[in-house]
């Protein structure tokens, strides 16, 4: 099994968090401020996916990363692909998600004299004190939400980047970095805006029972979701989302295909 996807989707994906970091830090009420956290668990997550979405297609089609833009893959099978990665690196990052969204939405002061700790005081002790309290399962509290959002976007994803790389490269010739970039920032944007709806339902599972009441499951969570808030619930943080999606992406997909050919 070729390892050099993976080697390149781990740093493709930590140059992408680099650039998207700014974005999450503003979502964040200072308890997410370090880099290390996020790089390492980003890091590792991207490059599950690309080594993953890569190894597959050379299962369905026999061909290597070199070879795909002179004998391009099926449409069909790109989906099949990214769909196969986005599943296997939904478990990989359930556990990270799951400690970012709780710190996100500790809402305590940060340190007010004489006021109450924080729940958390950071993702070590965010991970010790789940631990502790669920045991390892607890980790993954919100990962089917997670599985059900990643699979088939990125199945969208990948398919997306190779129609915009496709369209705008003339047959059997490798993308330009115009391209690239421009085609990774869309691939980012489209499968942010699919994934959005259950971005909302797989935050709401992960705090469930936290402060407010315990869902029946993501059903549960989704028809409540929106019979106390209306449809426009599964719109929130679409715009942040989608605004981060672009230059993330767009680092990630250029970096990635540098490094693949620098490799050979
Ligand atoms: C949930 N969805 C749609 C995605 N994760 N899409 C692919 C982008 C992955 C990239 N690391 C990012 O964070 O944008």
């Amino acid at each position: 099994m070729p390892v050099e996807e993976f080697v390149a989707g781990w740093v493709s994906g930590a140059l992408g968090l680099v650039l998207g970091h700014p974005f999450d830090t503003v979502k964040l009420l200072g308890f997410f401020k370090g880099m290390s956290f996020p790089i390492a668990s980003i890091a590792l997550v991207n490059s599950v996916l690309f080594g993953v979405y890569s190894n597959s297609l050379l299962a369905l089609t026999a061909t290597s990363h070199q070879e795909r833009w002179a004998q391009p893959p099926s449409y069909t099978h790109v989906f099949i692909a990214g769909c196969t990665g986005g599943f296997l690196q939904a478990y990989f990052l359930a556990p990270f998600d799951l400690i970012k969204v709780r710190l996100q939405n500790q809402t305590e002061p940060r340190a007010q004299l004489g006021g109450p700790p924080p729940r958390y005081r950071g993702p070590m002790h965010c991970a010790a004190s789940i631990f502790q309290k669920e045991g390892p399962r607890g980790l993954f509290q919100g990962a089917w939400a997670l599985t059900l959002r990643d699979t088939p976007t990125m199945g969208i994803y990948f398919v997306t980047y190779e129609v915009l790389c496709r369209q705008c490269t003339p047959e059997g010739q490798n993308p330009s970095s115009a391209t690239v970039l421009v085609a990774g920032g869309f691939a980012g944007i489209t499968s942010w805006v699919a994934a959005t709806p259950l971005d909302v339902i797989k935050s709401r599972m992960q705090m469930d029972g936290l402060k407010r009441r315990a869902y029946q499951g993501v059903l549960d969570c989704m028809v409540s979701s929106v019979r106390q808030e209306g449809l426009g619930v599964f719109f929130r943080g679409i715009t942040i989302n989608s605004a981060r999606a672009f230059p993330v992406n767009a680092v990630t997909f250029l970096s990635y295909e540098y490094l693949l050919r620098w490799w050979g």
